[in-house]
Formats: structure tokens, sequence, C-alpha cells
């Protein structure tokens, strides 16, 4: 299965009733198993394009199709910077909540929450309900319940953009464990340009005004492990050269 996005572009009325070109020209695709990362300064249509590939927006122009799925619909989940979890549900109900959708066996149900919140780390939280939880773990329950409906493509807009910087990197070194288990293709929001080059088998750097890809740059360091010692000149190089494409966009990107 592959996803491929081709001349996707978008336009929206502003407030002022002008026409906003927030996208243009999308051309990428997301192999299988592949973690694509899309990174760029604030506004330069990120959240638009998941949300378009994730089918909660219509592109105005060009098209989104899988590959490969014969006559399947795909089956897609996203989690958002605010997970919105359920306050009457136990972590288990929230889980669940995708699943219940899916004409799964009660037995079935229950091997899978359970195997995704072990997955998540929250076994022992199964009972509890989100107001007892942190940021962190709240977080988890909502990729836990990504996860459950074992999607064609995991969308993720910014997951960790709340959370304290702590907890965000080792939300990032667990997502990683993670996505080695279940190796899942993996379209990823972030401005954050280290969490860009941690997670990313391929970075999609966009400009703004109007969104378009600048550059795409594929990360050859081993997925797991790439925080360590021996590869730090070689992370950083990474970063640097993103950061370079984006810097001037950055500025502007202030001014408004
Ligand atoms: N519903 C909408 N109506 C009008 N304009 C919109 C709408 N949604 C997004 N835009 C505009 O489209 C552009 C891209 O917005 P988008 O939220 O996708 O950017 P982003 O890169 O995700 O930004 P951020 O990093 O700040 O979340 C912006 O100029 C935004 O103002």
């Amino acid at each position: 299965m592959k996803i491929v996005i081709e001349n996707v572009g978008k336009t929206f009325t502003s407030a002022k009733k002008e026409q906003v070109t927030a996208l243009e020209d999308i051309n990428f695709s997301i192999d299988e198993k592949e973690f694509v990362v899309l990174v760029g300064p604030s506004g330069c249509g990120k959240s638009t394009l998941l949300n378009i590939v994730g089918g909660l927006l219509s592109p105005s122009s060009g098209s989104v199709y899988f590959e490969g799925m014969m006559d399947k619909e795909p089956n897609l989940a996203i989690v958002f910077q605010e997970i919105a979890l359920f306050p009457w549900r136990t972590v288990y109900q929230n889980v669940i909540y995708g699943l219940e959708e899916k004409k799964v066996s009660k037995q079935e149900l229950k091997e899978k929450a359970d195997f995704y919140i072990d997955m998540v780390g929250l076994t022992e939280f199964k009972d509890a309900y989100p107001k007892q939880l942190s940021g962190g773990m709240k977080q988890r329950v909502g990729i836990g319940r990504a996860l459950a409906v074992e999607p064609d493509l995991l969308l993720m807009d910014e997951p960790f953009s709340a959370l304290d910087a702590q907890t965000r990197t080792l939300m990032q070194e667990e997502l990683l464990t993670i996505w080695n288990r279940t190796q899942l293709s993996t379209l990823y929001v972030t401005h954050n340009i280290q969490e860009a080059v941690y997670l990313a088998d391929r970075v999609i750097v966009l400009s703004r005004h109007p969104g378009q890809i600048k550059s795409i740059i594929d990360i050859d360091l081993p997925k797991m492990g790439r925080g360590e010692e021996q590869y730090r000149d070689k992370f950083e190089r990474y970063a640097d050269e993103i950061w370079q494409l984006i810097r001037n966009d950055a500025v502007e990107a202030l001014k408004e």
C-alpha cells in the first residue's frame, strides 16, 4: 500500500472574503511502513495538508489516493495535539472507542485493547478516568486508541507540542519504540526540527504563502538510536540543513 498525494492545492476564503492559497502543487508519496514528517514555519499549511490526507478536508485541486488497497476503504487514525478523550470513559473504554465502530467480536476487542494499552504503558491505569491522568498519559491514551484500529495510515498533528520538554522527549522515544513494533505508515506534522530529524525516514519541508514543497530530505540515520553520540554530527547537519531552508519563512511568520 502506498499513499499518493498528487498536485494537491487548497484555497480558503478569508474572513475579509479574500482568497488565501494555503497549499499549491503538493506532490509526494508515503510508502508502506514509511514515517514521513511535514515540517515548516507557522501557517505554511502543515495541518491543512494532514487534514486533506486524512479526508477531513477536501483539496481544491489534485487528489490523494491509496494504491494497492483493491476495493477496500483505507483505515485511517488521527492523533491531534489536544486529544479529545471522553471524560466519562475509562482509559480502556476510551481505547476501544474506535474499535466499537468496527464489527469486531467482544473477545477480539478486549485482546486488542489490552495489547495496545500495554504498548503505550498504561496497563496499570486501565480503569482510570482522564481527569486522573497527566498530559503525557492522556496523549498515550490517544495514541493507544489510534493504534487499536490498526490503521493503514497513522496521522499525527503536533501530538506532543502541548507537553513539557522532558515528557516530550520521552514520548518521542516511546513513539519510536512503538513504531518499531507496529511499522505503521505514518504522516507526522511538527514545527520542531529536532523532532523531525529524530523521527523521520523522510522530512518534507514546506514553505509558506503559498505552502509548497521546498525540499524533501531522506534521513540516512538508523531508525533506532539515532540520538546517540556517534550520530550527533550527522543529526545536527540534517537539523541545520532544514533550519536554513525554513529560516527566512519563519522570520516572516513572526511578523504576522
Ligand atoms: N478554515 C480556514 N479558513 C481560512 N484560512 C485558513 C483556514 N485554515 C487554514 N487557513 C489558512 O491557511 C494557511 C495554512 O494554515 P495551517 O493551519 O494549515 O498551517 P500550519 O502550518 O499547520 O500552521 P501552525 O504551525 O501555526 O499550526 C494559513 O495561512 C491559515 O491562516
